[in-house]
């Protein structure tokens, strides 16, 4: 039977299976996390991560991250902190890691139940620019965390307009063919207050790690706020984004949170049907 770990980071919760054997072919991931994910009918979860053997002789191991539609993204934050915080109690790898995702290496430290990570170079930010939407303009920022994301500053985060102008954002022409993950920030004193709809997940999730430090970035790179600022997450737990910039723009970014294990067990067979492993 097939072991899984169920984690949550900071709302934003992952299936892990430890698939060093490859027993999982690469084929069938996609179909497999679509199975697993949908809530209800399974495990459930926002997405499906796989920890598989590294390619590089500095990685301790390499990840394939999937969203709950099936879908490959490139990196995760909170499923970064998830992963790491499973490889080393799996005893894969150390407290201190590195591992291998499609946006580049990513470093990672576990401190208990918290884990911060390094993420891989943030690249191409664009502050205030105007979006043409079915009904009105809006003004956005962008810049890719590893995965994209926009940038949208509202004043009530409570009243953000994420269920009508989330999915027309994140399928705009603009963003095609990648689309993009839309998030909705508001500035309460220091803190950033965040609301995430999720590529992949086609809807709001409780929390989305490169989506705080897509925050960060923007609104440190407007001059709003200082590293390291708190992010508070829909879910309510506070992520804390530690960045840098310079004239050309973000040079890096830490996010650290809790990632906490829920639980772990075995899929039976019947929770398979229909899928070649
Ligand atoms: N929740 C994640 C982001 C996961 C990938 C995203 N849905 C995408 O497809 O771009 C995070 O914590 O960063």
């Amino acid at each position: 039977m097939l072991s899984f770990a169920k984690l949550s980071g900071s709302g934003n919760d992952f299936i892990l299976i430890a698939n060093m054997d490859r027993a999982i072919h690469p084929s069938a991931a996609p179909s497999l996390a679509k199975t697993l994910c949908r809530r209800g009918f399974s495990v459930g979860a926002d997405g499906l991560i796989l920890l598989e053997p590294a390619t590089l002789a500095e990685a301790h191991f390499a990840w394939r991250f999937f969203n709950a539609d099936g879908s490959e993204a490139e990196m995760c934050g909170n499923g970064g902190r998830c992963a790491a915080r499973f490889a080393y109690v799996k005893g894969i790898a150390p407290a201190q890691m590195v591992f291998e995702t499609g946006a580049g290496l990513v470093r990672a430290e576990v401190m208990g139940e918290r884990v911060k990570l390094e993420m891989t170079p943030p690249r191409d930010l664009t502050l205030d620019r105007k979006l043409a939407l079915a009904e009105k303009q809006i003004f956005y920022s962008f810049v890719n965390t590893g995965v994209p994301h926009v940038v949208v500053e509202v004043n009530d985060i409570d009243k953000a307009p994420l269920k009508e102008l989330g999915p027309q954002i994140r399928f705009h022409p603009q963003f095609s063919p990648a689309g993009t993950n839309v998030n909705f920030v508001a500035l309460d004193g220091e803190r950033i207050f965040i609301r995430t709809y999720e590529r992949g997940v086609e809807d709001e999730t409780l929390a989305c790690g490169t989506g705080a430090c897509a925050a960060a970035l923007v609104l440190g790179a407007k001059g709003q706020v200082s590293s390291p600022v708190e992010v508070v997450t829909r879910g309510g737990e506070i992520l804390r984004v530690y960045f840098s910039l310079d004239a050309h723009g973000p040079k890096e970014v830490f996010l650290e949170g809790i990632a906490r294990f829920i639980y772990q067990g075995k899929l039976f067979p019947e929770a398979l049907s229909g899928l070649s492993l």
